[in-house]
């Protein structure tokens, strides 16, 4: 990774003076307009769309815009470094493929595609609880790639060990346990659109498969799966949870468990507390409370409250190599990419994922070495001033 950024750059105007006019989009708001064209009007607005009048979406993009960065010279930036440490591991960079269910929603080979690009970029990627293809399917495709394991609580215990065991068995090495979603919001344009695509049987694999969630059916999903979908529906999430519930997280893994959705201060600390390896700061990218804090400005906060103790990571409104270096330069450890990575999904399958993660990761690259930086995981507020 010494000087990705240029490397990359190079491979691109090499194709002077014939340009590929197929090639792929490298504009972020490119990549959604394509999308916007090759999916319908369901699964789009279901990807794009927020809660309610989407104000939380627009003010996670209004938080990054608030810091700027203030470029150091001179400082011998011609070999940087993106890898970070967490949890005992190496990783190649502080990105990370963001968990996102239904995925076949976006394109027909859905998780795997994202999943294989991720594993050659080295980019860890987080399978989530809702996704289509089942979590031993992700792990096969991956090989030895890192992955992590998102989980959504259920309300029947048994289902929720199973997973944790599932996930430990199948190879992953960390537990995200996402407590924004106990139910979904009251998402506008999927109620416009009359859109769920769980009730199509779409990313619900971890769930039909399970020996636990099947022994509780009267008939076998195959057999009746409205049924099984209905289960499903009840026992998704759990709102009655508070945080001593979190002892059976942990004494159902030896993974280490981060908690997304964190973005009140106080909350990072009982994370503390309650002794969990890690926290990501995130609003969902705005898909649960509208009016809610953009995630970047709730993350000065967050990492104020926990020091050093565990690493912080974050999302919501990562678009950009500037957006990453803002995210680690106001403390987080790591950054995960959501939707830049699925509207690659949506226009080109897994060579569109790698794409989108090939141009952020030398985008990252160059905007440390231009910013007077050479080493992502020693970025910090030096190099930005808050502008309102
Ligand atoms: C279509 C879609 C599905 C998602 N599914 C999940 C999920 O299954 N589990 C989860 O923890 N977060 C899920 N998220 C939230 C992402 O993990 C992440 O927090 C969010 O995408 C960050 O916002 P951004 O993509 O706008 O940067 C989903 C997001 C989208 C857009
Ligand atoms: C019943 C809620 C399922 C949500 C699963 C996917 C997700 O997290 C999302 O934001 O959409």
């Amino acid at each position: 990774m010494s000087n990705y950024g240029n490397q990359i750059q190079f491979k691109v105007y090499q194709t002077m003076p014939d340009p590929d006019p197929d090639r792929l989009p490298v504009v972020y708001e490119e990549w959604e307009k394509r999308a916007r064209e090759v999916l319908e009007d369901g699964p789009y607005d279901y990807i794009a769309g927020g809660a309610g009048g989407e104000s939380t979406m627009d003010a996670n993009l209004e938080a990054f815009k608030k810091w700027k960065i203030v470029p150091r010279m001179l400082r011998n930036v011609e070999s940087r470094d993106l890898k970070v440490e967490l949890f005992g591991h190496t990783y190649a960079s502080p990105l990370m493929l963001a968990p996102i269910g239904v995925q076949s929603i976006i394109h027909p080979d859905g998780e795997l595609a994202a999943a294989k690009a991720s594993a050659e970029m080295e980019v860890p990627y987080i399978t989530s609880s809702a996704s289509t293809r089942t979590l031993e399917e992700i792990a096969d495709a991956m090989g030895d790639a890192p992955r992590w394991f998102q989980l959504y609580w259920n309300k029947d215990p048994e289902v929720t060990a199973s997973f944790l065991k599932r996930a430990e068995n199948s190879g992953y090495s960390a537990i995200v346990v996402t407590l924004d979603t106990p139910m979904m919001a009251w998402r506008e344009k999927d109620l416009k659109n009359v859109y769920l695509p769980f009730l199509a049987g779409e990313g619900v694999g971890n769930y039909l498969s399970d020996p636990i969630f099947r022994s509780r059916l009267e008939k076998t999903p195959e057999e009746d799966p409205a049924s099984a979908i209905m289960h499903w529906t009840q026992t998704f999430g759990n709102p009655g949870l508070t945080w001593e519930d979190l002892t059976f997280i942990k004494e159902h893994t030896n993974l280490p468990i981060l908690l997304k959705g964190i973005l009140h201060p106080e909350d990072a600390k009982l994370a503390l507390e309650h002794g969990v390896d890690g926290i990501i700061v995130s609003n969902h990218g705005g898909r649960q409370v509208d009016g809610a804090l953009g995630a970047l400005d709730a993350l000065p906060e967050v990492c104020e409250a926990v020091g050093d103790q565990i690493p912080v990571l974050m999302d919501s409104g990562i678009r950009r190599g500037a957006d990453v270096v803002k995210a680690l330069s106001l403390g987080a450890d790591a950054v995960l990419v959501g939707r830049p990575c699925m509207y690659g999904l949506a226009v080109a399958g897994e060579r569109g994922v790698r794409e989108v993660l090939q141009n952020m990761l030398a985008d990252l690259d160059l905007t440390i070495a231009l910013a007077g930086e050479t080493a992502a995981g020693e970025l910090d507020s030096s190099v930005l001033r808050k502008s309102e």
